[in-house]
C-alpha cells in the first residue's frame, strides 16, 4: 500500500529581479494528494484522545488541589473540627447542607448563595445551618490559595469530615467542583424531599439525581445524627378538641410517641429541637436503623423505609451489620457529592461563598 501524507507546503521565494526592500513572496504551494485511509484513520485517533483527555478535565480527580493547594484537606478539617467542639450541632448541619446542595442544581454551593429568592429563601431550608462553617474555611483558603478552591468543594470535604468526627468512616472524595452562579427558591421544592413523600415519590427524586433504592436507604442513615424541629413530624400527630395531640400515624411505636409529644406539645415553640436519633443522637453509627427496627423512625420518610418491602432487607441488613452499612454510606456519599456537578470551565471560583463573583 503506497502512504502519502496529506501536505501543504508554503514556500517563500524570492525572484532575483525582487526588490529587496519590499517583503518577500509567499507562494502557496500543493502538493498532489493521494487518498490512504492511514491518515483518516490518525485523524480519528487523534480526535478521539483529544475528547478523552476532554472528558477526563471534566470530571472530579483526587489529586485536583495537589499541586494548588495541598494543604486545602487538612484545612477545611481542622475548622469543622474546632467548630464542632465549641457546637455540637455543627456535623448534622453540614451533612444535611451538603445534601440541600447537591439535590438543586448539583454540588455547586447554590445552597450557600444569600439574597432574594435564593434557595436558602424556600421553606424547606429556612432550618439549615453551618453556612458560618463554610465561610470560615474559605476565608482561611483565601489567605493562603486564594482565588483556588471552591465553596461546591470546601462543602463536600466539610459534609464528610463531619461524619468522620462522629464516628463514621473516613472517606476519600475527589475535587475540582465549581460554583454555580445561580440559586432560585423555586427550584428547591422540585428536587427536595419531604417527609410526608411516599416511598415512590422518594424514589422518583432520587433516581433522577442517579441515585438508587439502595442508596436511599443507605442515605437516610444521616439521620444518626442531627435534630430536628417539632414542625418537621407534626404530621404524625392530631390536636383533639382539648388542645392534646394524638397519635395518628400507626408506623410509631407508642412510647416514643408519648415522648415526641411531651417534647413538642401543641402551640410548641418553633424553636424547640428533638433529636433524629433518640439514643445516639451526636454518634454516626448504625443506630438508626436499630431504631427504625424499633419503629422509632422521627419522620413519616424513616418509617416507611421499613414499612415498605422493598427497602426493608436493606434496613434489617445495616441495623445488624455496622460495617455493612458504613460500605454503602462510602459508596452512595461519593454518588451524592458528584451528582451535577460543573468543571472546567463551568461556573466559577466564588471569592466570597454567600455571593457570586461580581
Ligand atoms: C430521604 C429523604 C429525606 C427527608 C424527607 C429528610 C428530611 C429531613 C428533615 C425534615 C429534617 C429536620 C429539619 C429540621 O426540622 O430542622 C432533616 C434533618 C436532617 N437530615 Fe434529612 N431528610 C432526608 C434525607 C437526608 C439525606 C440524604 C441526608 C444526608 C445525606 C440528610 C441529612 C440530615 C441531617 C444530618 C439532619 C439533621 C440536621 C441538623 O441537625 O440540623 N437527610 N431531614
Ligand atoms: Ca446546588
Ligand atoms: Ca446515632
Amino acid at each position: 500500500m503506497m502512504v502519502t501524507p496529506l501536505f501543504l507546503s508554503l514556500n517563500t521565494s524570492r525572484s532575483s529581479t525582487q526588490d529587496n526592500s519590499k517583503p518577500p513572496k509567499i507562494v502557496m504551494e500543493t502538493k498532489p494528494i493521494l487518498f490512504s485511509p492511514l491518515p483518516l484513520f490518525c485523524y480519528f485517533l487523534i480526535l478521539a484522545l483529544f475528547s478523552l483527555a476532554a472528558a477526563a478535565s471534566a470530571s472530579l480527580s483526587f489529586n485536583f488541589y495537589a499541586a494548588s493547594c495541598p494543604f486545602v484537606e487538612l484545612m477545611v478539617a481542622n475548622t469543622v473540627r474546632s467548630a464542632s467542639s465549641s457546637d455540637p450541632t455543627i456535623p448534622g448541619k453540614l451533612l444535611r447542607l451538603v445534601f440541600h446542595d447537591c439535590f438543586v442544581e448539583g454540588c455547586d454551593a447554590s445552597v450557600l448563595l444569600k439574597g432574594n429568592g435564593t434557595e436558602q429563601s424556600d421553606l424547606a431550608n429556612k432550618s439549615l445551618g453551618g453556612f458560618a462553617v463554610i465561610d470560615s474555611a474559605k476565608r482561611l483558603l483565601e489567605l493562603i490559595c486564594p482565588g483556588t478552591v471552591s465553596c461546591a468543594d470546601i462543602l463536600a470535604f466539610a459534609a464528610r469530615d463531619a461524619v468522620a468526627i462522629t464516628g463514621g468512616p473516613m472517606i476519600q472524595i475527589p475535587a475540582g467542583r465549581r460554583d454555580g452562579r445561580a440559586s432560585a427558591a423555586a427550584n428547591v421544592r422540585p428536587n427536595i424531599v419531604d417527609t410526608s413523600f411516599t416511598m415512590d415519590e422518594m424514589i422518583k427524586i432520587f433516581s433522577s439525581k442517579g441515585l438508587s433504592l439502595d442508596d436511599l436507604v443507605t442515605l437516610s442513615g444521616a439521620h444518626t445524627i442531627g435534630a430536628a424541629h417539632c414542625s418537621a413530624f407534626s404530621g404524625r400527630f392530631q390536636e383533639d378538641s382539648h388542645g392534646k395531640l394524638k397519635l395518628i400515624d400507626p408506623s410509631l411505636d407508642t412510647s416514643y410517641a408519648n415522648e415526641l409529644m411531651r417534647m413538642c406539645p401543641a402551640g410548641a415553640s418553633a424553636s424547640i429541637t428533638v433529636n433524629n436519633d433518640p439514643e445516639t443522637s451526636s454518634a454516626f453509627d448504625n443506630q438508626y436503623y436499630r431504631n427504625l427496627l424499633a419503629r422509632k423512625g422521627l419522620f413519616q420518610s424513616d418509617s416507611i423505609l421499613l414499612d415498605d418491602e422493598r427497602t426493608r432487607k436493606q434496613v434489617e441488613g445495616f441495623a445488624n451489620d455496622e460495617g455493612r452499612f458504613f460500605e454503602s454510606w462510602s459508596r452512595s456519599f461519593l454518588k451524592l457529592t458528584s451528582i451535577g456537578v460543573k468543571t472546567g470551565e463551568e461556573g466559577e471560583i466564588r471569592r466570597s461563598c454567600s455571593e457570586i463573583n461580581g
